[in-house]
């Protein structure tokens, strides 16, 4: 069996329980609460920086020329037409500036951030991509459930949109590709801890949309 395949029956039942989880389906039907979105949203929007700070790792730390350019096309993406889907849906929602520029960060949100920070710190491309292709590859599975038509508003389309277009199924690819590679010759422990720990907290960052949303 492939590596990807055997660390994501590792990390069952979160993989799962994220990309069958109630805010996806509510999501992919246009019936999610605003507050639970936004919540939801916010969260993301801090997650997202440490992101892209995790893409750059990719950049310094990948051993091909070939891949650190592809690694670095997709960080252009995040940092550009990624980024203004979250100021536009913000507006949409009427999310104000003061809660989304420094809000106070969720447990799941958190704890997210510290892994990408380890992964970054370890200048390990392996690790980095563990981290990389749970973050994608999970928004890739949920977002390929929805089918046409999607969601009628724009800031719940484009989520989806954006998370299973063609481009993003070749980004995972991508992915998934450099893992197998760089991934082959490593312990499958080492691989498979910061694996499982992704997809928990994954499962987690959608339960987190449900506490305290805004009233
Ligand atoms: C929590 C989380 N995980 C993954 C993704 C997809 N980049 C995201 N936007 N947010």
């Amino acid at each position: 069996m492939h590596l990807c395949h055997r660390l994501r029956d590792a990390a069952q039942p979160h993989w799962d329980a994220a990309i069958h989880h109630r805010f996806v389906d509510e999501l992919i039907e246009g019936r999610i609460d605003d507050a639970v979105f936004a919540r939801y949203l916010v969260q993301d929007y801090c997650f997202c920086d440490s992101f892209v700070r995790l893409m750059g790792a990719a950049v310094c730390a990948a051993d091909d020329a070939d891949a650190r350019l592809v690694h670095a096309r997709q960080l252009a993406v995040v940092a550009g037409d990624e980024h203004r889907y979250f100021l536009d849906a913000f507006a949409a929602l009427g999310v104000e500036e003061r809660e989304w520029r420094s809000p106070e960060l969720a447990g799941p949100t958190r704890e997210f951030i510290d892994l990408m920070d380890e992964a970054c710190a370890s200048q390990d491309y392996a690790v980095i991509l563990v981290v990389l292709v749970v973050a994608e590859w999970l928004y890739l599975d949920w977002a390929s459930r929805a089918t046409a038509p999607l969601p009628p508003r724009p800031e719940h389309h484009d989520w989806i949109r954006i998370h299973a277009d063609a481009e993003f199924v070749r980004w995972v690819d991508f992915l998934r590709g450099e893992l197998e590679r760089v991934g082959a010759g490593r312990e499958f422990e080492c691989l498979s801890t910061p694996f499982i720990r992704a997809a928990r907290i994954e499962e987690r960052f959608f339960d987190m949309a449900y506490d305290q949303a805004r009233d």
